[in-house]
C-alpha cells in the first residue's frame, strides 16, 4: 500500500423508502433485505477501497428519509465530503423532491460553495419494471442543477452499487485536486513579483 488512507464521509439523502439503507448494506455487507425497516435518525458503516491508486476509508452515513425524523438527521450533515442524492425510479415524488434534499443538505451542512460541492445522484430500484422516471429526465435534472454524475442502481440486484460509491470518491478526489492546484497557484502568486491572479477558485 502506498501513502496514507484517506477518510471520506459520504452521506445518503432521499425520501423514505427509496433504498438508501439497502444501498449501504449491499455495498458494505453484500446483503439485501426485502423487508427492511425505515431508518430512525442516522447509521453509518465503513468500507475500505482503492480508487485510481488512492486508498480510501469510506464512511457511509445513512439517514432517515421520513419527514418526521428531520431533526434527528440534519445535525449529521456537517463535515460530509460528498452527498448522494437518492430517489427511486418507480417513485416520481422521490425524484421531484431531489431539489429539496439538495437545499436541506446545503443549509444544514453549511456548504460555503454549493456550486463546487460534489453531489452524485442515484436512481435506485432499476430492477423494477414499472418506472415513473426515465433515464433522460434524471440526466436532464442533473445537468440543470449542477452537472452532477447520474447513476442508476439496484440494491436488490447489486447493479452499479460499487460503481456509485466509487464515483462519489472520484468526485471528492477531483475537488481536492482542484483545491490543491489552486493553493499551489496562490503560493506561486505570493512569491511572484507579477500581480496576475490565480486562474481558478
Ligand atoms: N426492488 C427493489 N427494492 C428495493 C431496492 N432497494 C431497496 N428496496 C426495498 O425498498 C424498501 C425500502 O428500502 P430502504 O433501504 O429501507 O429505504 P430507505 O431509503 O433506507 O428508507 P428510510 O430509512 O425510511 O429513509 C425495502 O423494502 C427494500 O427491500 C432495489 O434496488 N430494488
Ligand atoms: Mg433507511
Amino acid at each position: 500500500m502506498t501513502g496514507k488512507s484517506l477518510l471520506l464521509k459520504v452521506i445518503l439523502l432521499g425520501d423514505g423508502g427509496v433504498g438508501k439503507s439497502s444501498l449501504m448494506n449491499r455495498y458494505v455487507t453484500n446483503k439485501f433485505d426485502s423487508q427492511a425497516f425505515h431508518t430512525i435518525g442516522v447509521e453509518f458503516l465503513n468500507r475500505d477501497l482503492e480508487v485510481d491508486g488512492r486508498f480510501v476509508t469510506l464512511q457511509i452515513w445513512d439517514t432517515a428519509g421520513q419527514e418526521r425524523f428531520k431533526s434527528l438527521r440534519t445535525p449529521f450533515y456537517r463535515g460530509a465530503d460528498c452527498c448522494l442524492l437518492t430517489f427511486s425510479v418507480d417513485d416520481r415524488q422521490s425524484f421531484e423532491n431531489l431539489g429539496n434534499w439538495q437545499k436541506e443538505f446545503v443549509y444544514y451542512a453549511d456548504v460555503k460553495d454549493p456550486g463546487h460541492f460534489p453531489f452524485v445522484v442515484l436512481g435506485n430500484k432499476i430492477d423494477k419494471l414499472e418506472r415513473q422516471v426515465t433515464t433522460e429526465e434524471a440526466q436532464a435534472w442533473c445537468l440543470e442543477n449542477g452537472n452532477y454524475p447520474y447513476l442508476e442502481t439496484s440494491a436488490k440486484d447489486d447493479t452499479n452499487v460499487a460503481v456509485a460509491f466509487e464515483e462519489a470518491v472520484r468526485q471528492v478526489l477531483a475537488v481536492e485536486e482542484q483545491l490543491e492546484h489552486c493553493m499551489l497557484g496562490n503560493t506561486i502568486d505570493l512569491h511572484s513579483s507579477s500581480k496576475s491572479g490565480s486562474s481558478c477558485c
